[in-house]
């Protein structure tokens, strides 16, 4: 059992601090004026004042060491949801979770912020301004989301008022911002294939996509306003840019922000969504021969044309979070933060 020491209100760690969201997160907290402890299986920067434990959040004796006089926990590590591999997403998703509760209990931790995703409740049906009280999906779009369901499950079970130990969990949904290494680079890739061609369904269905900022502010207002009498206690708040846009014209402002050409042709949905069904059942079946990943699995087609769009009220009230940067602003700046992925660089 470690020693525990006494924790100070703004000394912090990030699980999960060198991906995407957690190094934005990591510059934000330094900026209020927190100590930073980041802990990843990878460090993949430096910053003055942070400090870096690598290792595997699933090692408890390594966790320990990053938890030390920390008094707010911000777990945002995941395995990537492209690496399709059920075993680790149990294990970092399900079993990891379980073991940074655990260390948090023993190092003293009082808050922990979850990062979960809105998806927890999709089915690949369409969602119109979903509230948090929608039931999580009896059937989840892919195995990492539905570990994400247990991962959410196990930190709200975990907040314990008696305890002193407060949890909170943050659902984003498409998230997106400079340095994302998923949205932009999919797209992109996918335009310099020649295939992004076509608009799936009439292209009318009304998505969020949420800078990375937003999510970030989100996360501190959360961590901020968590306090034993406070109703965030055992929650789960979606956080989004509060402006649903069309999910093909979002693409569009991207591709075209970086000299492509917008998607022009219509598909019906049911044709797409079945040739990816069949593409995905022949995957399956060759896997023992061969590794074939389609650009076009079901998971990604039902993203791609269906509403999905969520309200952020519950955050609005509980701790006064309001977008802080509008999605026209975040295009631009996205945009220009792809240099290297200009049509023709
Ligand atoms: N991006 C999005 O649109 C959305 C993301 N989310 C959630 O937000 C969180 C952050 O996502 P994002 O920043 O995009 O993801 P990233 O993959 O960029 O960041 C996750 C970080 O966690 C690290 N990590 C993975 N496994 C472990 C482990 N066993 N121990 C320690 N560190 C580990 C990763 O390392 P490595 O890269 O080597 O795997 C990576 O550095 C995730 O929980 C994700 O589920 C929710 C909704 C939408
Ligand atoms: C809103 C949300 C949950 C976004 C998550 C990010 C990714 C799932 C998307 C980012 C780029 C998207 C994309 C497609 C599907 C969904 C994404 C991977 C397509 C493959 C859909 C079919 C096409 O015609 C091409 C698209 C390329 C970009």
């Amino acid at each position: 059992m470690a020693t525990r020491l006494r924790p100070s209100s703004k000394r912090c760690a990030v699980i999960g601090g060198s991906g995407f969201l957690g190094r934005h997160l990591v510059e934000r907290l330094m900026d209020r004026g927190y100590t930073v402890n980041v802990f990843d299986i990878r460090q993949a920067y430096e910053l003055p004042g942070v400090t870096f434990h690598q290792g595997d959040l699933c090692d408890r004796q390594a966790l320990l060491l990053a938890l030390k006089e920390v008094s707010v926990v911000f777990h945002c590590a995941s395995p990537a949801p492209a690496s399709d591999d059920r075993a680790l997403f149990q294990r970092v998703n399900i079993d990891g979770t379980r073991t940074v509760i655990q260390a948090c209990h023993e190092a003293g931790v009082q808050k922990l912020i979850l990062t979960s995703s809105a998806s927890v409740v999709f089915e690949g049906t369409d969602i119109k301004n979903g509230r948090e009280d929608l039931p999580y999906a009896k059937k989840p779009i892919d195995y990492y989301t539905e570990t994400k369901i247990q991962q959410e499950k196990l930190v709200l079970e975990a907040c314990s008022k008696d305890q002193g130990f407060l949890t909170v969990a943050i659902r984003p949904h498409g998230i997106f911002g400079p340095r994302d290494p998923q949205l932009v680079p999919i797209l992109v890739d996918t335009a310099r294939r020649g295939k992004m061609k076509f608009i799936i369904g009439d292209g009318s269905n009304l998505v969020d996509f949420t800078f990375v900022e937003n999510v970030v502010h989100g996360h501190i207002l959360a961590a901020e306003h968590l306090k034993a009498d406070s109703p965030l206690c055992g929650q789960a708040y979606h956080i989004t840019n509060d402006e649903p846009v069309r999910f093909w014209d979002f693409m569009s402002q991207i591709l075209e922000g970086l000299g492509y050409s917008a998607p022009r042709y219509h598909l019906p949905y049911t044709l797409v969504y079945g040739i990816a069904l069949l593409l995905w059942l022949m995957a399956v079946l060759l896997r023992p021969l061969i590794q074939i990943k389609p650009t076009f699995t079901p998971m990604r087609v039902a993203l791609a044309g269906t509403h999905h769009y969520y309200s952020c009220a519950r955050a609005k009230k509980d701790m006064g979070y309001q977008p802080l940067v509008p999605l026209r602003e975040a295009i631009v700046r996205t945009v220009e933060s792809y240099p290297h992925l200009r049509k023709g660089a």
